[in-house]
């Protein structure tokens, strides 16, 4: 059933009056190709023209458009805006080509618009809207030197806070396996939880939602055992506990969203991967799950964006190796979790004991 069509077949608005708000964030970009005949006009990272600065007209035109989008499309919902940023720059496409002539080379600007609310419904109408009206001012302000001049695509880079999440960068998945398990005396990561190696469920967890899955850890660790066979990070920075194997995955790879989960994890499953992964922010250090009793946050189980590499790069500088107490100094975002047991790790013999899957 669609729910843009009503009894009567009639199209309709979405009726969102029953769903919770959260906080939502959409990011669009658009592109506009100038012809080289608009190179003189250039001066640091804007044009200026006789109507005036076209970056800068751009901006202020494409914040007005994102308020006004319920009123322009016909079925979206009127939403306030909390945030709303354009990023605007001028490339040069003869930098990659060297050999062109760069007078004669057109320019491409890139419009990036980002939104914000709390809401029930998301903003990438908003974002995509307000790119469009930016990129459709610069046309205006340039057609007077040529109209020779292309609006490129517009598209949807991320949106987060609702079902639907699209990322603007690919999702890693890290398997902290890195520790000694003194307390357990037994390696965590080969309990069996689920007949078969907890560190090899967790792989197999992440794998769904992931386009590369890595465990953490020491090297040789896993040799003979069954987890050998499984892609391994080594830890650059030994002996600091797990801030060790997160540091080392944010510096193999810093340009993707890392999913890290540590192998004590004995209750982690798909529902509570899927709920972090549809609350999930791409605009903070990191999201993690809030612990229920004490309020912290739970690094271990947690969603690290590339900006955790220079806060967690200054930390270990710093010789601050709890990730816990990292996060509690830097921009988290925090999500409920109902059932503090979800997220308990299992740390000794006793603890072993009493869970109950
Ligand atoms: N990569 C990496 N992971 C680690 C390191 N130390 C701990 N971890 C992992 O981080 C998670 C939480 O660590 P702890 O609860 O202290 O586990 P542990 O160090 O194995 O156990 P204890 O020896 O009892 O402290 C577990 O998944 C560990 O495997 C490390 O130095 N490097
Ligand atoms: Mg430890």
């Amino acid at each position: 059933m669609l729910n843009h069509i009503d009894d009567h077949h009639q199209p309709t608005m979405v009726d969102i009056s029953a769903k919770s708000s959260s906080d939502r964030r959409a990011v669009a970009q658009a592109q506009v190709e100038l012809p080289a005949a608009l190179r003189p006009y250039l001066q640091g990272q804007d044009l200026h023209l006789k109507k005036g600065p076209v970056c800068q007209t751009a901006i202020i035109a494409g914040t007005m458009a994102v308020k006004k989008t319920s009123e322009m499309i016909p079925f979206c919902h009127a939403l306030p805006i909390d945030s709303c940023k354009f990023e605007i720059q001028i490339g040069h496409p003869s930098i990659e080509n060297p050999s062109a002539d760069q007078q004669e080379t057109p320019l491409v600007v890139t419009i990036r618009c980002e939104v914000k609310t709390q809401g029930k419904t998301g903003v990438e109408m908003e974002a995509l809207h307000g790119a469009a009206i930016a990129a459709l001012t610069i046309y205006d302000m340039c057609k007077a030197v040529s109209s020779d001049i292309l609006i490129k695509e517009t598209k949807l880079l991320a949106k987060s806070g609702g079902k639907k999440t699209k990322a603007e960068r690919p999702l890693y998945g890290l398997v902290l396996t890195g520790g000694e398990s003194r307390r357990m005396q037994r390696d965590k990561a080969l309990i069996d939880y689920h007949d078969k190696p907890h560190g090899q469920y967790i792989y197999d967890l992440l794998s769904q939602y992931c386009e590369q899955v890595y465990l953490s850890g020491r090297s040789q660790q896993w040799q003979g055992t069954p987890l050998e066979s499984l892609p391994t990070l080594v830890d650059h920075h030994p002996s600091v506990g797990p801030i060790a194997g997160i540091l080392t995955a944010l510096e193999t790879h810093p340009d993707v969203n890392w999913l890290i989960v540590a192998c004590d994890l004995a209750y982690i499953h798909g529902p509570l991967i899927e709920y972090l992964l549809s609350h999930y922010r791409e605009d903070v250090v990191a999201t993690c799950y809030q612990n229920p009793e004490k309020g912290f946050p739970e690094a271990l189980c947690g969603i690290y964006t590339p900006l955790a590499l220079d806060v967690f790069q200054k930390a270990v500088a710093a010789g601050i190796y709890c990730p816990v107490k990292l996060l509690q100094m830097t921009n988290c975002h925090l999500i409920p979790c109902d059932r503090p047991q979800s997220i308990a790790n299992i740390n000794t013999p006793q603890e072993y004991e009493n869970v109950q899957l």
